[in-house]
């Protein structure tokens, strides 16, 4: 294998289909269920005569640098330590460096017991052997353009390549001799030829393809399980210590399905082919993305165009200012807050002094005009909390919050000077004149409604036309027609 090769790093997470693969590299949790079993009086003399254990473990060139203790931290190992747990006997590691090696210890009793076998694995000898405490499925490693199908017939006549132990192990070339098999002499070689394109598909035992896949190999790669056929690991027994092979059967029977779903769990979490398809994932994200996109700008939309339809409602379309509705609504407001908070306020009613003649001499354009000026005056010479609204033709209305008499009086005495400013256009310089406006001032009063507040202010401005105009009135607190007390022109 190629160093580059090996090193290839998962780089995208489209097309990345393993999702966690052996994680655990720390000693398994184990022994939280599994209680201790029951032996017979032979399996018990048995034990009672043994000090210890002697646990063949092979160690090879790539599992080397794992070890720790002269154990190696395998997935048989968790299995041999609640076998332990459950014999009350101490394991002793005997590391040896080949299978063969193992075979001569145990022949010889130099080894009680030999883990990480496939069964049969000394058959014709007089080694005993357990059930299998691990059934694996044998997974599929193929790129993921040629994926292999779900169903095994689709697999005919692909060429497969097997690592050369797991080839004798589970004699998968003589159970499928309809594919071609290529054998290689470890895992990352078997990966590489699937990447190069050399064979279809690579295939061993999930649990062992699933570390490499996980850690030094590109995302294109896919991996099924399309095969009924599982791979067994059995423990080899000494028949120098027979009385063991029962022992561990039935301790490997005690272990519970908790604690073996522990166990292979930290050691196995594969998520297969099938799965997740990135592709769909991203175009369901950019199509729901784009809706949601869609939907923001309809409501920004919406949004605008239901402000509009309310400015449009509360505002006078010539002027700017607050309509009608929109005046009576914050006269109300106002006259709710002072009943209930005594928070005085004043209003002042203006109109425009001899305005039909404007009209009848320049015309209706020049009136608008003046009405716009008028409008723009009262706005800048009036607070922000002011409320100026168009009351009628060339009405207006000023609400003034927190405003007595007093301030009213001073704000209506700059209105009016402010508004003798504005002059009547015309061609002729010489012939351009001023307009003028009248006003009456009225503060809220205890017994007053919307209705005789605004009545107290018209008569006070009417009292103002009656006696000559560009003045204001400032009305008495009573009834309307009471007296008026003030009269100020200017
Ligand atoms: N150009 C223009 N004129 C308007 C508008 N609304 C009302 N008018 C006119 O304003 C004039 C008001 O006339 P009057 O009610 O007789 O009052 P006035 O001429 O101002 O007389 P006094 O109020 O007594 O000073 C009418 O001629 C209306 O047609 C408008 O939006 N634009």
């Amino acid at each position: 294998m190629g160093k580059g090769t090996g090193k290839r790093r998962v780089n995208s997470l489209l097309g990345l289909l393993i999702v966690g693969i052996i994680s655990h590299l720390g000693h398994a949790r184990t022994g939280a269920f599994t209680q201790t079993a029951i032996f017979t009086q032979s399996e018990i003399t048995f034990l009672n005569g043994v000090q210890r254990i002697n646990v063949c473990q092979q160690v090879t060139a790539s599992t080397e640098s794992h070890l720790f203790n002269n154990q190696l931290n395998t997935i048989s190992q968790d299995y041999l330590q609640l076998i332990a747990q459950q014999i009350s006997k101490p394991l002793n590691y005997v590391l040896v460096s080949s299978r063969s090696e193992g075979k001569a210890k145990l022949l010889s009793g130099d080894c009680d017991l030999m883990a990480n076998l496939a069964p049969e694995s000394f058959a014709g000898t007089n080694i005993l052997q357990s059930n299998a405490y691990l059934s694996m499925p044998i997974a599929f490693v193929s790129p993921r353009e040629k994926s292999l199908g779900r169903s095994i017939k689709q697999m005919f006549s692909r060429t497969l390549a097997i690592t050369k132990t797991f080839a004798s192990d589970s004699q998968l070339t003589d159970k499928l001799p309809e594919f071609n098999f290529r054998q290689v002499n470890n895992i990352p070689l078997g990966l590489d030829q699937v990447i190069n394109g050399e064979v279809d598909a690579f295939v061993a035992p999930l649990m062992q393809v699933g570390y490499f896949l996980q850690h030094n190999y590109t995302p294109n790669l896919i991996i099924s399980t399309n095969l009924q056929e599982h791979w067994h690991r059995v423990f080899a027994i000494s028949a120098n210590a027979a009385a063991l092979q029962s022992v561990i059967n039935k301790a490997l029977d005690n272990i519970s399905v908790d604690d073996k779903n522990t166990i292979n769990d930290q050691w196995i979490k594969v998520n297969y082919a099938h799965q997740t398809d990135y592709h769909l994932l991203a175009t369901v994200i950019l199509i729901g993305g784009l809706l949601f996109l869609g939907l923001l700008h309809r409501h920004i939309l919406l949004t605008r165009h239901n402000q509009n339809l309310t400015k449009i409602s509360q505002t006078d379309k010539l002027t700017g200012l607050y309509n009608r509705v929109k005046t009576d609504e914050s006269l109300n407001y106002h006259i709710n807050r002072f009943r209930r908070y005594d928070d005085t306020f004043s209003v002042i009613l203006m109109d425009i002094d001899d305005f039909k003649k404007i009209n009848d001499q320049h015309g209706h354009i020049v009136g608008d005009d003046i009405l716009v000026k008028v409008a723009n005056k009262l706005t800048s010479c009036s607070r922000n909390t002011d409320i100026i609204g168009r009351w009628g033709g060339e009405e207006f209305l000023i609400i003034c919050p927190k405003t007595d008499l007093k301030h009213a009086r001073m704000i209506t005495k700059k209105l009016l000077t402010s508004i003798q400013a504005i002059n009547i256009p015309s061609l002729e310089k010489s012939q351009q004149s001023h307009i003028s406006a009248s006003f009456g001032i009225a503060e809220i009063a205890i017994e007053d409604t919307h209705d005789t507040l605004i009545t107290r202010a018209d008569f006070a401005l009417l009292s103002a036309k009656q006696n000559g105009k560009n003045q204001f009135v400032v009305a008495k607190p009573g009834l309307a027609d009471n007296v008026l007390v003030e009269r100020v022109a200017h």
